[in-house]
């Protein structure tokens, strides 16, 4: 039986790539001090577009199969067996990614946006800041009498999910008779976020009749600029919703295709932010081998008409110091007070993909 099901989960060439570069650890170190040492991985047929650019820039030459389109501010390359597939390097400076990290982390997973923690606790306020002040989410409930010490304790806008914040030492005492959790596990096991018109994960699909606001202006100007590649026409790209992810060491996101929108023409313009990552392309079958390629911080992907119908995902994100690549954001965030944007992105990748739905 368990013979079956791993040779199911391996059954496809799309599955097979994943498991090629998922994150797996050697057996563990004899001596508890030494770290544990993640398996190496062949990354010679992961296409890597910063050192495609480099060597553009160097002798104008480009590798069979991938091709250059022309006409923007930016540089834009193509894959000639992926159309409408356009990969942007460097597309955001380092300043801009700093602010859209900001932006990910303390504005967007605010209410009415959604997150994965709604489900379990309700519409959670204010999460990155708690977590940088060390509160603890504390669930309701129990003698208040118990809590006179307690202070700053942030309003509880739940819908009767009864959770609220409260100091480390006032929660101590309060967790010993309740359940509670660090805002800082919380903001560790954020996996993601929805701006605009919202998408609800358990159908699938998006409820038009969930209460949101409309994306960030900026945001929305932002994936304007970048979707000129995949609008050759000029047409219009309207930014409905965003889904932005949350990447921890060893998370991936699993194959598959972005069917609940209602006009495939249009780009899905998707941001990435904070550690590399390997992104998988694959066709319109799980048999269809995929094509593998590094997302840096910075650079931008955009997938419309048939690149819209092709299986992709991520198998994996670099959280060590040496391949995250992360070093021009660690030196932005210098700041004290950006210390707490600095710890987190430094093990982290966000994604934002921008989406018209109707
Ligand atoms: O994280 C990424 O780069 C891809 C995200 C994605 O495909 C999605 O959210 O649908
Ligand atoms: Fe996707």
């Amino acid at each position: 039986m368990y013979q079956a099901v791993a040779e199911d989960a391996e059954r496809t060439a799309f599955r097979r790539a994943e498991k090629k570069y998922k994150l797996y650890y050697d057996a563990p170190p004899k001596s508890s001090k030494k770290k544990k040492q993640s398996v190496t991985v062949d990354l010679t047929e992961v296409v890597d577009f910063k050192s495609i650019l480099d060597s553009y820039n160097h002798n104008g030459q480009l590798p069979h199969g991938i091709s250059l389109r022309c006409g923007f501010d930016y540089t834009v390359f193509c894959f000639d067996s992926r159309p409408g597939f356009y990969f942007i390097p460097e597309a955001l400076t380092v300043g801009e990614q700093c602010r859209w990290i900001r932006e990910s982390l303390s504005s967007f997973p605010q209410p009415p946006n959604r997150t994965n923690h709604n489900a379990i606790y309700g519409p959670i306020h204010d999460l990155f800041t708690a977590a940088c002040d060390k509160k603890i989410l504390v669930k309701e409930g129990i003698s208040p009498a118990a809590f006179d010490s307690v202070s700053n304790c942030l309003p509880n806008k739940g819908e009767g999910c009864g959770w609220k914040f409260y100091d480390e030492s006032s929660a101590a005492a309060k967790s010993k008779t309740c359940k509670s959790i660090s805002a800082s596990s919380l903001l560790r096991k954020l996996r993601w976020s929805t701006l605009g018109l919202q998408f609800d994960w358990s159908k699938r699909n998006y409820d038009l009749s969930l209460p949101h606001n409309k994306i960030p202006d900026a945001l929305g100007q932002l994936a304007n600029r970048m979707a000129a590649p995949a609008n050759p026409m000029g047409e219009e790209f309207q930014p409905e919703a965003a889904i932005v992810n949350y990447f921890g060491s060893g998370d991936t996101l699993g194959g598959h295709i972005d069917d609940m929108e209602a006009d495939w023409s249009k780009p899905i313009v998707s941001i990435s932010l904070g550690s590399k990552a390997i992104f998988l392309l694959g066709g319109k079958s799980r048999e269809d081998p995929p094509l593998a390629m590094f997302l840096r911080s910075g650079d931008v992907v955009l997938m419309a008409g048939e690149a819209r119908e092709c299986f992709h995902g991520v198998p994996r994100i670099f959280t060590d110091k040496e391949s995250a690549e992360v070093t021009p954001l660690e030196l932005h965030f210098s700041h004290e007070n950006d210390l707490c944007f600095l710890e987190y992105i430094r093990t982290s990748r966000i994604n934002i993909n921008i989406r018209q739905v109707l």
